[in-house]
């Protein structure tokens, strides 16, 4: 059976290097090209001594990556992919993003949050959005892929079935988030220094970070109205791991009872999505490394709030994982091919 010819741009990044690891792993896909413009000529294994003996694929450039490659996934900052997604559909070749570039649909909100422009109007149209528990029909046989990050992914996940059963109020909800540090990228930045970091634990960008109008995007989409969302990312000085504890006012008459239910016949046969039995609550621990959401729901009576808690590994379902779970849907694979990750017990 021929694998998968899978490239990655900006291999040597965090996103980058855990698409590396994952596509190693797979059983129909094969890594056949790297690019970076700092270790350009150097081995992945140089770069991250993890792999040694395990990939020692030399960094090339992003032009080698789309001439040896079918499937071409680019992990690069915030507005460098367009012009790289043109190319490739051009070439065709299947393109995903796992930057934002492609994820908004409307050009006045991605200019008002990241100050770009839709270079390609048409090529935007084309492009859909990868969550695959939410929106599994357009991704199949699809070409070029927007991945969503990871506090995009954990809250609508965590609240989606409740919104769409109509057993929470549209109005008011709130998702309160925590990071691990590899969310910010490999690159070093005073904040996420060691001293700085280690011990502290804050907020930031409350109330005013981009990934608000992505989730507030796709919960519009769920609900059938405009949802408006107050999040709040911190910052917990922990390696891997999104957790997202959302809240939002119950319906009125609806009881915990029926929101579980909502929740376990929206994800029916979800592999990645772990539903929690009553009592239990997600923890980042537990999804260490793996592609699974796990999710626990709890009301609270005296107040009529619902809570919904979600836990991903930001590097796997938050990003490389998705993107190959969006990979396998596009090209009529096996959706948990390469991505059925035991995570470690503690
Ligand atoms: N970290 C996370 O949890 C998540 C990240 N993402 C998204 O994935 C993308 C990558 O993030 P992440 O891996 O964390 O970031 P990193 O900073 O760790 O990596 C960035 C990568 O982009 C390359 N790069 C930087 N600037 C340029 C440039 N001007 N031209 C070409 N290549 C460049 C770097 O390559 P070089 O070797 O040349 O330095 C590096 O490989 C971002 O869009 C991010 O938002 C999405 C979801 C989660
Ligand atoms: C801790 C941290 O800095 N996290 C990043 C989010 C990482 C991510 O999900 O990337 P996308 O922006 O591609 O979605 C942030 O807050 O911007």
């Amino acid at each position: 059976m021929n694998r998968v010819k899978v490239g990655i741009v900006g291999a040597t990044g965090y996103a980058g290097v855990e698409l590396c690891r994952l596509i190693m792993g797979h059983p129909q896909a094969e890594l056949s090209a790297i690019s970076s413009v700092s270790f350009e000529g150097k081995t992945l294994s140089e770069v991250y001594p993890a792999y040694f003996h395990m990939c020692d694929m030399i960094c090339g450039t992003q032009e080698q990556v789309l001439e040896k490659s079918e499937v071409i996934f680019a992990a690069l900052p915030h507005g460098l992919s367009q012009e790289l997604a043109a190319q490739c559909v051009k070439a065709g070749k299947a393109f995903t993003d796992l930057g934002a570039d492609f994820r908004l649909e409307s050009e006045e909100e991605y200019k008002e949050w990241y100050g770009g422009s839709f270079t390609d109007k048409a090529l935007h149209q084309e492009a859909v959005y990868g969550l695959p528990e939410l929106f599994r029909e357009r991704i199949r046989g699809k070409r070029l892929i927007a991945n969503p990050g990871c506090y995009t992914t954990a809250v609508p996940l965590a609240l989606a079935p409740a919104l769409e059963a109509g057993l929470i109020q549209p109005e008011g909800i709130i998702a309160d988030c925590k990071s691990g540090v590899t969310g910010a990228g490999r690159k070093p930045t005073q904040g996420n220094h060691y001293p700085e970091l280690n011990e502290g634990f804050t907020a930031y960008k409350v109330a005013a970070h981009r990934h608000t109008p992505e989730m507030e995007q796709t919960l519009s989409h769920i609900a059938g109205q405009k949802i408006k969302l107050t999040f709040v990312p911190h910052l917990l000085p922990i390696n891997r791991g999104i957790l997202a504890t959302c809240y939002a006012k119950l319906a009125p008459g609806a009881e915990l009872a029926a929101i579980r239910k909502a929740y376990e016949n929206r994800y029916a046969g979800e592999f990645f999505i772990r539903l929690l039995p009553d009592g239990q609550c997600a923890n980042v621990k537990n999804v260490r490394c793996t592609n699974f959401c796990d999710i626990s729901l709890f009301a609270d009576s005296r107040t009529g709030t619902f809570i919904a808690v979600s836990a991903i590994d930001n590097m796997v379902k938050g990003a490389a994982g998705q993107a190959i779970q969006n990979m396998n849907l596009a090209l009529g694979i096996d959706e948990t091919a390469g991505l059925k990750l035991v995570p470690p017990a503690f």
